[in-house]
C-alpha cells in the first residue's frame, strides 16, 4: 500500500505542525479535532508559518498556496474511511486514546495505519483497544514538529515489519530523522527529560531559586536552547504532568513522583503557554 492520505486527529500545537509538515512534504492531510473552532485555528496558526517561510524566502508563493490546497478540514470521524495512515494527537490520556482507537479501527479501512504520538503511553495498550495490533504504532514528534529533526518510531508488541518499514519511510519523506525505540514509559525521550523538568520544578518548590534562575542556569550552564521551565510551559504542563504519572505508574519507582507544584498548576489551568501562565506570563 502507498501512503497517500494522512488524517491527524488532534488540532493543537502538535496535530498542526504534524499536519503542516505532512503537507509540506506532498501528502493530501485531512485534519480533525472535536472542535471545528480548533480546526480552524490550527489551520490559521499553520498558515501564518508558511508566510513567515514565504518572507525568509524559504517557500514561494505558489509553493505555500500548494501546500494550502492540500489540507482539508474535518469535524467527523467518518472522514478516517479517507485516510491510509491515520495519526492521533490528542490529549495524554489512556482512557480517551483506547476510546478513540477503538472507533478508529471500526471506522478505518483494514489497511490504514494507525499511528499515536503519544509521548509516555503503552503502544502495545493503545494498539490492544483495536482488532489490528500489527498495524498500531508510535510515532512520536517532538515540538515544534516543524523544526525538530527527530521522530521516536516505537513498536507495540504486535506491530508487523511491514508497518515499521512504511513508517519509517513516511518519516524520511517528511524530512525528518528516524530513531527506534522499544515501548516502555516514556520511551528515550521523555524517560530522560521529563525527570530533569520535574527536577528543575523541585527546585522551585523547595525555593532553592526561581523559575528565572534554574533557567539561566541550563541555559548558560549547559547550553541548552530553552531553560527547562521555559521548556515546560512550552511543552504544556498538563502533558509534563501526564508523562511523570505514567513514568511513575509505569515503573513504580517514586523517583519519578510529580512535583506537588506541577499539580497544583495544572488544577488551576495553568497549563504553561497554551493557556496564557505557567511558570511564566504571556500575552
Ligand atoms: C514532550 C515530548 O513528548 C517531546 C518533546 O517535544 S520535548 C520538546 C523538544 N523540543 C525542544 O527541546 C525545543 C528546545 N528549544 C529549541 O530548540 C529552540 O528554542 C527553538 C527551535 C524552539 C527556537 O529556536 P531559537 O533559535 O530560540 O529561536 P528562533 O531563531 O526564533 O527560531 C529558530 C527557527 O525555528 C523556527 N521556530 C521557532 N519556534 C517555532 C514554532 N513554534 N513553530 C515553528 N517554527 C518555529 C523559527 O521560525 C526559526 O526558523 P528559521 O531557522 O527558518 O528562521
Ligand atoms: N506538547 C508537546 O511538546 C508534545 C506532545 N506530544 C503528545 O501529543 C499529543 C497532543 O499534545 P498537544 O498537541 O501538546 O496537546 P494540545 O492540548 O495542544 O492538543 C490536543 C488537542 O486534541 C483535542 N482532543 C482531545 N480529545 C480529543 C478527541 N477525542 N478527538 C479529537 N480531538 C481531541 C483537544 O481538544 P480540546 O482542547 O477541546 O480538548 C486539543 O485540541 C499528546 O499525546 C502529547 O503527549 C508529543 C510530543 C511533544
Amino acid at each position: 500500500m502507498t501512503i497517500q492520505k494522512i488524517m491527524v486527529i488532534g488540532a493543537g500545537q502538535m496535530g498542526s505542525g504534524i499536519a503542516q509538515v505532512c503537507a509540506m512534504a506532498g501528502f493530501e492531510v485531512i485534519l480533525h479535532d472535536l472542535n471545528e473552532e480548533i480546526v480552524h485555528k490550527g489551520i490559521s496558526s499553520i498558515k501564518k508559518q508558511l508566510q513567515k517561510q514565504v518572507e525568509k524566502e524559504k517557500l514561494t508563493n505558489s509553493e505555500k498556496e500548494e501546500i494550502i490546497q492540500r489540507l482539508n478540514v474535518s469535524s467527523t470521524l467518518d472522514d478516517v474511511k479517507k485516510a491510509d495512515l491515520i495519526i492521533e494527537a490528542i490529549i495524554e490520556k489512556m482512557e480517551v486514546k483506547t476510546s478513540l482507537f477503538e472507533k478508529l479501527d471500526q471506522l478505518a479501512s483494514e489497511k490504514t495505519i494507525l499511528a499515536t504520538n503519544t509521548s509516555s503511553l503503552p503502544i502495545t495498550e493503545i494498539a490492544a483497544a483495536t482488532a489490528r495490533p500489527d498495524r498500531v504504532i508510535g510515532m512520536h514528534f517532538m515540538n515544534p514538529v516543524p523544526v525538530m529533526k527527530l521522530v521516536e518510531i516505537i513498536r507495540g508488541l504486535a506491530t508487523s515489519d511491514e508497518v515499521y518499514e512504511q513508517i519509517e519511510a513516511v518519516t524520511r519523506k517528511l524530512n525528518k530523522t528516524p530513531v527506534e525505540v522499544q515501548d516502555f514509559p516514556g520511551f528515550v525521550s521523555n524517560r530522560i527529560l521529563m525527570p530533569m523538568i520535574n527536577e528543575a520544578i523541585f527546585t522551585v518548590y523547595e525555593g532553592v531559586a526561581e523559575p528565572e534562575a534554574v533557567d539561566e542556569v541550563m541555559k548558560l550552564g549547559m547550553n541548552h536552547p530553552m531553560g527547562p521551565l521555559t521548556l515546560a510551559d512550552f511543552i504544556g504542563l498538563d502533558t509534563c504532568l501526564y508523562i511523570m504519572e505514567t513514568l511513575h505508574e509505569g515503573f513504580g519507582d517514586d523517583k519519578y513522583r510529580p512535583c506537588p507544584l506541577l499539580r497544583k498548576y495544572v488544577k488551576a489551568g495553568w497549563l504553561g503557554r497554551k493557556s496564557g501562565r505557567g511558570f511564566y506570563q504571556y500575552s
